[in-house]
């Protein structure tokens, strides 16, 4: 055996069992040594609603919003729903003063129906329905994203009064992400590049159309950004394009929306986007951008979905089987899987496991946690670390699976979707239900 074999084991024992940076805040470990979130042991979650679950810590989420206020204190924040939209998020997110990113009208309505106020909603997307536009519209969302020729024309001919929008740009700024979560360069679906002159005829036809009223532009480099310069860098393009804007139209643009996108770290040591860096280069980047073209500062609208949720969440799941195969790997095989988390599957993402229902003093051994769905790929963690004792019947935990989990979650294989399930000051509650098989036939009306 080389040291390379044995680094994996080493290092777990060297880690501290909970990494701060990849739990929720309020993530403890009783007397007992189970896992607790919210003053919930997870283990009790599981007992009570099942696995797998989504558990979702509030006062985690209230935190991150009040440090994005804090940290940005002339700034919108508004939180991109699709990273996770149940009522109760959408509540605890306005109590906490962001507005909401919708993108179509079904978040739209979730938001209304939890009191969201319409005004201090945003709607975006590069293909919205015309459902879309006519919800919004009926709904009088404060701003509309415009994302293209189509749109224009229809939102020109359609609704009452005047409709505030900003036109969506592409600046060509590239991030170091994941192929599909970059959109912000040249060659993709979204927004109107800046390059070759399809932002300006698109700025055009909108400041042409008595029932639109531009107000701003707005852009979205990718998702999982830790890197803050392409932030800078997409800025000065933007504010420069509202100067052309001023002197090709006599106009002044009063708001940058600058997307969201900041990455958080999902297993220990990976890069993370920490706010007040961000912050500084924005501000640094606004001055900067204002001094050379000599324009009004606007006012600054930032869209984290990720690093608002990701953080605040944890799956738990039961321990079905464990396989060992002679000469391979370990596989502990576990009662959700790629359904209930295609992150990993879809973009290779990375994550850590942890026991949750008891602490195990046996040394660590390397494995798989696979998960129940009929596809080799279905995997939920590749080469972890976990007590060489792990049966059947133990809880596992994810952390940072609050973000794109229960909002991309599917039915494959007929595995209904798992609860979300909030904790807070020692009380679970359930904020969304498990789906039945009843739910999945209910749809199924062709026999
Ligand atoms: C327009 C827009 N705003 C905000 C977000 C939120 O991204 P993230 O969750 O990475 O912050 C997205 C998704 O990437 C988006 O498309
Ligand atoms: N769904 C992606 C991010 C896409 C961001 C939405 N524009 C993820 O899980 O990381």
């Amino acid at each position: 055996m080389t040291l390379l074999d044995i680094l994996p084991s080493l290092r777990a024992a060297m880690t501290p069992r909970l990494d701060p940076a990849l739990w929720p805040a309020t993530t403890h470990v009783d007397e007992r040594g189970r896992i607790t979130v919210g003053g919930v042991a997870l283990a009790d979650v599981a007992d009570h609603f099942g696995t797998p679950a989504y558990v979702l810590d509030e006062s985690d989420v209230r935190h991150r919003c009040r440090t994005y206020r804090d940290t940005f204190p002339e700034a919108e924040i508004a939180y991109a729903a699709k990273a996770l939209l149940t009522r109760a998020v959408a509540r605890w997110v306005t109590e906490e003063g962001l507005s909401l990113d919708v993108c179509s009208a079904g978040e739209l309505e979730t938001a209304l129906s939890a009191g969201a106020d319409p005004r201090r909603i945003i709607l975006h997307g590069n293909a919205k329905t015309s459902a879309d536009l006519s919800a919004a519209r009926a709904a009088g969302v404060g701003r509309i994203v415009v994302d293209s020729h189509t749109e224009i024309t229809l939102l020109a001919a359609s609704g009452r009064g005047r409709q505030n929008v900003l036109v969506r740009v592409t600046p060509d700024v590239g991030v170091r992400t994941h192929r599909a979560l970059t959109t912000g360069v040249h060659d993709q679906k979204f927004g109107f590049p800046i390059s070759g002159g399809h932002a300006e005829d698109a700025l055009r036809r909108v400041l042409g159309q008595p029932r639109l009223n531009l107000i701003g532009l707005h852009c979205h480099l990718g998702s999982q950004i830790t890197d803050p310069a392409p932030f800078a860098t997409a800025i000065d393009r933007l504010v420069g394009t509202m100067a052309q804007v001023r002197h090709d139209h006599g106009t002044i643009l009063t708001q940058l929306n600058i997307g969201g996108g900041h990455g958080i770290s999902y297993t220990t040591g990976d890069p993370a986007l920490d706010p007040s860096t961000l912050a500084a280069t924005v501000e640094d980047a606004l001055d900067d951008a204002c001094a050379r073209h000599r324009f009004p500062r606007p006012r600054v609208t930032l869209e984290p979905g990720r690093a608002i949720v990701g953080r605040a969440g944890v799956t738990v799941y039961r321990v079905l089987s464990v396989k060992r195969i002679e000469g391979a790997r370990t596989f502990v095989c576990v009662d959700g899987g790629m359904s209930d988390n295609p992150r990993v599957a879809r973009y290779g993402a990375r994550y850590g496991v942890a026991v949750a229902n008891r602490h195990s003093t046996a040394p660590a051994t390397v494995v798989t946690v696979a998960g129940r769905h009929c596809e080799a790929g279905d995997e939920l963690a590749v080469d972890v670390s976990l007590p060489a004792d792990l049966r059947p019947g133990d809880v596992l935990a994810v952390p940072v699976t609050g973000a794109y989990h229960h909002s991309m979650a599917s039915s494959y294989n007929a595995v209904p979707r798992p609860p979300v399930v909030a904790v807070a000051h020692g009380v679970p509650r359930e904020l969304v239900r498990r789906e039945t098989v009843t739910d999945l036939l209910r749809r199924d009306v062709g026999a």
